[in-house]
C-alpha cells in the first residue's frame, strides 16, 4: 500500500477507500449531502414560508402545510442526526486506518537502509512523517472534503440566488475571489510561521525532557546544571509563545476583517435583492431564507474557507514529506529473520583493498583496507578513537554496501549472501547496546528468538556470572527489569553490560564481535570481561574491539587500524618489537592503568 511515488491529494481519500472502503463511502455521501444543506434549506423555508402566507391569505388548505413541515424534518434529522452518527462511523474507521496506515509506516520505518538513519535530515524527515500519520490523513481527507462540500454548497446557493437575479449572483461571484485569495495567503502564510515555531517547540520540549526524565537525574544533580537549562528552556518557550501569538493575531484580524466585509457585501447583497421582491419576481418565503443563506454564505467564505486553506497548505507540505519518506530506498529483506546457519562452518573473513567514504562525506574513512582473518583464532582490532573500528563492522554486517573492494566470508563475497544469512552469521554487542525493559530472560532470548533453550539460558547466566544478580530478583530471571514498569527492578550499567553479551551468546552466530561494550567500564573492568568472555567462549570466532591494549592482549592476533586501513598486524609480542610502532606507542601510554593492577595483585 505504501509504494514509493509522489502523494497527492487524491491518496487522502483513495488510501482510507482502500482500507475502509465503507466508512470511507458513508462520509464522502454524507458529505454530499450535507453540501446541499444550505440550498435545501433555502428552498424549503422558502416553500414553508410562502405555504404558510398562502394559507394566512386563504389561498390555500391548511393541509398544505404538512409537505414543508416534513420536508423541515427531513433537515432537521439530516443536520441534527447523522453527525453523531458519522462521528461512530468516523472513530470506527480511524481505528482502523491507526492500525493498518500505522503498520505500513512502522515497517517501512524498520527497512530503511541505515544511511538514513545516521543521515540527521532524513532522520529528521522521517520523524516529522512518523509523529501522527493517521491524524495526518485523517486531517487531509476531511479536508478535502470540507474544501468540495464549501463549493457544492456555495454553488447551489449561487444557482438558487442567480435563477432569481442573475446580477446578484454575479456580484457574490466577484465577492468572493479577493476572499477566496485572502483565505489562502493566510492559510499558507500561517503554515510557514507554524513550522518555525514547531521547530523550536521540538528543541523546548528535549530541554524539557532533560530537566524531568528520571535518565538525566544522576547528572542533574551532579552538575547542578538545570538553572541554566531551565533559562534556555523558557527563553525558547517565550520564542515559540510569540510566534504562535502572532499567528493567532494574525487569524483572528483575517477572521474579523474578513466578517465585516462580509458583513458589509451580505448587505449590499440584500439590498441588491429588494428590487426584485418589490417586483414580485421573488416571493417573500424566498427573499427570506435567501437572505439568511446568503450571510451564513459569505461568513462561510470568511472564515470556513480561511481554515480549509490553512489545513490546505499543512496536508500540502505533509503529503511533500510523506512522499520524501516514502521514496528513501530500503534494505532489501531488511525484516526476514536470521537464518539458521547450524550447518555453516566458519573458515575465514577478509576484507580486500576495501574503502569507503559515508554517504555525503568527502574523506575515506576506510582507505584500502585489507586484512584476513581465519577460523580458530580471536582478534582484536585496536586504534584511536576515530581510527574506523566500529565503520568496519558496519560494512561487514551489511549496514552500508556501497563500498569499493571486496569482503569475502569463506571466500564467498558478502554481496552475495542475504541478508537474513548475514543476520544468522554475525552478531555484535555495541558499544551502545540495548537495554529492553523486559524480563531478565527475554533479554537473553532476544538473541535467538527462533530456538528456547532453558537450558542454555540457564549456562549463559551461570557463565557470565549473573546468578547471583538474578537471585536477589524477585521473580528471578522472569523479573521485568529497566526503569519502565511499575514493579521493575533497575540493574547496574556491569549488569546490563553481561545482559548484553549473554544475548549473543545466546544466539547461534559464527562471526561475534564486541565493539567496546565495556566502554563504561575503567580498563581493568573491561580486561577481566574480556577475559571472562574468552573463556566461556572457546570454541566460537570472537573480534574484540578496543582503544585499550589491556583487553588486546587476551586476543591471538592484533590488528592495529590507523587513519582507515590496517597498519599493523601481529601478536603483542610480535608488535611490541616493530621500534615506535602505533602499537608500542599505544601500549606505553597505557601501561600506567593496568601497573596498577599488578601492584595491588603482587602486595
Ligand atoms: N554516520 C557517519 N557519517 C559520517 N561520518 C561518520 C559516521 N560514523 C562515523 N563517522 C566518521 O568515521 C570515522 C571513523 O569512525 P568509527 O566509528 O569507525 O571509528 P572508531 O575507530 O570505531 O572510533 P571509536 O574508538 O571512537 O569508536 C570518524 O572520523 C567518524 O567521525
Amino acid at each position: 500500500m505504501l509504494n514509493s511515488k509522489d502523494y497527492k491529494l487524491f491518496d487522502l481519500i483513495s488510501i482510507p477507500f482502500k482500507i475502509v472502503p465503507a466508512q470511507t463511502i458513508a462520509t464522502i455521501f454524507y458529505m454530499l449531502l450535507d453540501s446541499l444543506v444550505p440550498a435545501y434549506q433555502t428552498l424549503v423555508i422558502a416553500f414553508f414560508i410562502n405555504t404558510a402566507t398562502d394559507i394566512f391569505n386563504n389561498r390555500a388548505d391548511f393541509s398544505e402545510i404538512y409537505m414543508p413541515i416534513g420536508l423541515i424534518m427531513a433537515y432537521l434529522i439530516v443536520t441534527h442526526l447523522f453527525p453523531s452518527i458519522m462521528q461512530i462511523i468516523e472513530t470506527a474507521g480511524r481505528n482502523k486506518l491507526n492500525v493498518i496506515l500505522k503498520k505500513e509506516i512502522v515497517l517501512k520505518r524498520a527497512r530503511l537502509e541505515y544511511k538514513h538513519i545516521e543521515n540527521n535530515e532524513t532522520w529528521e524527515l522521517v520523524h516529522r512523517v512518523c509523529e501522527d500519520p493517521v491524524g495526518f490523513f485523517m486531517n487531509g481527507f476531511n479536508n478535502v472534503l470540507s474544501g468540495i462540500n464549501l463549493l457544492i454548497g456555495t454553488i447551489s446557493l449561487l444557482i438558487i440566488v442567480m435563477s432569481s437575479t442573475f446580477i446578484t449572483g454575479i456580484v457574490i461571484m466577484l465577492v468572493s475571489i479577493p476572499l477566496f485569495y485572502i483565505a489562502m495567503k493566510t492559510g499558507k502564510e500561517n503554515y510557514t510561521i507554524g513550522l518555525e515555531a514547531q521547530k523550536i517547540k521540538r528543541k523546548y520540549t528535549y530541554l524539557a525532557d532533560i530537566l524531568s526524565n528520571r535518565d538525566y537525574a544522576e547528572e542533574r544533580s551532579l552538575f547542578g546544571y538545570s538553572p541554566a537549562i531551565s533559562e534556555r528552556y523558557d527563553k525558547l518557550y517565550e520564542k515559540s509563545y510569540k510566534i504562535e501569538k502572532k499567528i493567532q493575531i494574525k487569524s483572528f484580524i483575517n477572521l474579523k476583517s474578513g466578517s465585516i466585509v462580509a458583513l458589509l457585501i451580505g448587505i449590499v447583497i440584500v439590498g441588491l435583492l429588494l428590487p426584485s421582491l418589490n417586483k414580485g419576481e421573488l416571493s417573500i418565503g424566498l427573499f427570506i431564507s435567501l437572505v439568511t443563506a446568503i450571510f451564513s454564505l459569505v461568513q462561510r467564505m470568511s472564515w470556513q474557507l480561511s481554515y480549509t486553506m490553512q489545513q490546505h497548505a499543512r496536508v500540502k507540505e505533509y503529503l511533500k514529506d510523506f512522499s520524501e519518506f516514502s521514496k528513501l530506498s530500503e534494505k532489501e529483506n531488511a525484516d526476514d529473520v536470521p537464518a539458521d546457519v547450524d550447518n555453516f562452518m566458519f573458515h575465514s573473513l577478509e576484507f580486500k583493498s576495501v574503502s569507503f567514504k559515508y554517504p555525503g562525506a568527502e574523506r575515506n574513512v576506510l582507505d584500502k583496507c585489507s586484512f584476513k582473518l581465519l577460523n580458530g583464532k580471536n582478534y582484536a582490532f585496536v586504534g584511536e578513537n576515530g581510527a574506523g573500528k566500529t565503520t568496519i563492522i558496519k560494512l561487514l554486517v551489511g549496514m552500508y554496501d556501497e563500498y569499493e573492494g571486496d569482503i569475502l566470508i569463506n571466500d564467498k563475497n558478502l554481496r552475495d549472501y542475504s541478508f537474513a544469512e548475514l543476520k544468522g552469521l554475525i552478531s555484535v554487542v555495541y558499544q551502545n547496546f540495548s537495554k529492553y525493559a523486559l524480563t531478565v530472560k527475554d533479554n537473553i532470548r532476544l538473541g535467538n528468538i527462533l530456538k528456547h533453550d532453558e537450558e542454555k539460558i540457564n549456562r549463559i547466566i551461570s557463565d557470565m556470572n549473573l546468578v547471583g544478580m538474578i537471585r536477589e530478583l524477585e521473580f528471578g530471571v522472569d523479573t521485568y527489569i529497566g526503569k519502565v514498569k511499575k514493579n521493575s527492578k533497575d540493574i547496574s550499567e556491569g549488569q546490563w553490560q553481561r545482559l548484553a553479551i549473554s544475548r549473543l551468546l545466546y544466539s547461534s552466530s559464527k562471526i561475534n564481535i564486541l565493539d567496546e561494550p565495556t566502554a563504561a567500564l575503567d580498563p581493568l573492568e573491561e580486561s577481566r570481561l574480556y577475559e571472562m568472555f574468552r573463556d566461556i567462549n572457546l570454541n566460537r570466532f570472537t573480534i574484540y574491539i578496543t582503544h585499550r591494549l589491556g583487553a588486546a592482549k587476551i586476543s591471538d592476533e592484533i590488528l592495529v587500524v590507523s587513519e582507515g586501513h590496517i597498519a599493523e598486524q601481529g601478536s603483542h609480542e610480535q608488535l611490541m618489537q616493530y621500534k615506535d610502532g602505533i602499537y608500542q606507542n599505544m601500549f606505553e601510554s597505557q601501561k600506567s592503568w593496568y601497573e596498577a593492577e599488578s601492584k595491588v595483585h603482587n602486595v
